[in-house]
């Protein structure tokens, strides 16, 4: 049985990954689609045409996704593609964060996708993938956006090496960042701070992201950025010394106080 797994699939671009994934992808027997709120992610279920399984699961418990692991080794499918799309940001001070969102950012970008690729590996074959949602945030860090940025530079980071470690297997990582996209993440994100205004003006569309990053994981890339605003980002942020965006970044978020 060949199977693809998508977490954060309960809203924004997992939901979308699913929907165009189920439409682009002819093989798969069922999607397992992991997500939180039970409710969104039967939404997302009812959409689908291939078979699917929901996995409900907080990735703030280390236990959310043993469900999940136990029917990966009771059934022994073929994971054909792994898509880790769960993980959120809170824009503010570090010290102006309440611990425990702090910690949660780290245990939901980087400990959970860590967790289910570790467990996913093993059930992978030849001409498999594996994409991690990181961010543009991963390039340089930014005031009012540390821990944020820092996790998914982890991200980035791990998908790169992973990919470098399993290309002989087969198995392609693709590390997708993009910036400011137009999804309830900055709904969620803007709870002790607000965003900087500048963002705003460049959300990309959420279809034309995941459109791309599908069609960049199937021809085995490595990152995958959409748009010219955020290729151009990722060129000036290796180019310019990070002490200087930091500078600005932290006077931009001074400013907008
Ligand atoms: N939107 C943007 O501008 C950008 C987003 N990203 C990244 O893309 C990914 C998808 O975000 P996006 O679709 O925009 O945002 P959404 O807020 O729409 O989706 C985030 C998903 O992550 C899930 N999630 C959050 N916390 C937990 C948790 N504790 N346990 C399990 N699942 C959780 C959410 O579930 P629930 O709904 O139940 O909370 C939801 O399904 C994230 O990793 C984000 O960091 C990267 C760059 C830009
Ligand atoms: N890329 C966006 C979040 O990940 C942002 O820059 O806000």
């Amino acid at each position: 049985m060949r199977i693809v797994i998508i977490t954060g699939a309960s809203s924004g671009m997992g939901r979308e990954f699913a929907l165009q994934l189920d439409k682009k992808l002819h093989s798969i027997d069922e999607y397992w689609l992991v997500g939180r709120n039970e409710e969104e992610l039967a939404k997302t279920k009812k959409k689908m045409h291939t078979k699917t399984r929901n996995f409900i699961a907080d990735f703030n418990s280390r236990k959310a996704l043993f469900p999940l692991v136990q029917e990966l080794n009771n059934i022994q499918p073929e994971v054909k593609m792994l898509v880790n799309c769960a993980g959120f940001g809170m824009v503010g001070y570090f010290d102006r964060i309440s611990y425990n969102d702090n910690l949660s950012m780290i245990d939901v970008n980087c400990r959970a996708l860590t967790s289910l690729t570790h467990d996913c590996i093993p059930f992978m074959a030849v001409n498999s993938r594996i994409i991690n949602l990181a961010s543009a945030g991963a390039f340089n860090p930014q005031p009012g956006f540390a821990v944020y940025c820092a996790t998914k530079s982890y991200v980035l980071s791990f998908s790169r090496a992973l990919r470098g470690e399993l290309k002989d297997l087969g198995i392609y990582v693709t590390a997708v960042c993009p910036g400011p996209v137009n999804t309830p993440f900055f709904n969620k994100a803007e709870r002790y701070g607000n965003v900087y205004a500048f963002k705003k003006l460049f959300m990309a569309d959420q279809k034309a992201v995941v459109s791309k990053a599908i069609d960049d994981s199937i021809r085995c890339k490595e990152i995958s950025v959409y748009g010219r605003t955020m290729r151009a980002y990722r060129v000036l942020a290796k180019v310019v010394p990070h002490r200087f965006i930091i500078e600005l970044l932290n006077l931009m978020h001074k400013l907008k106080k």
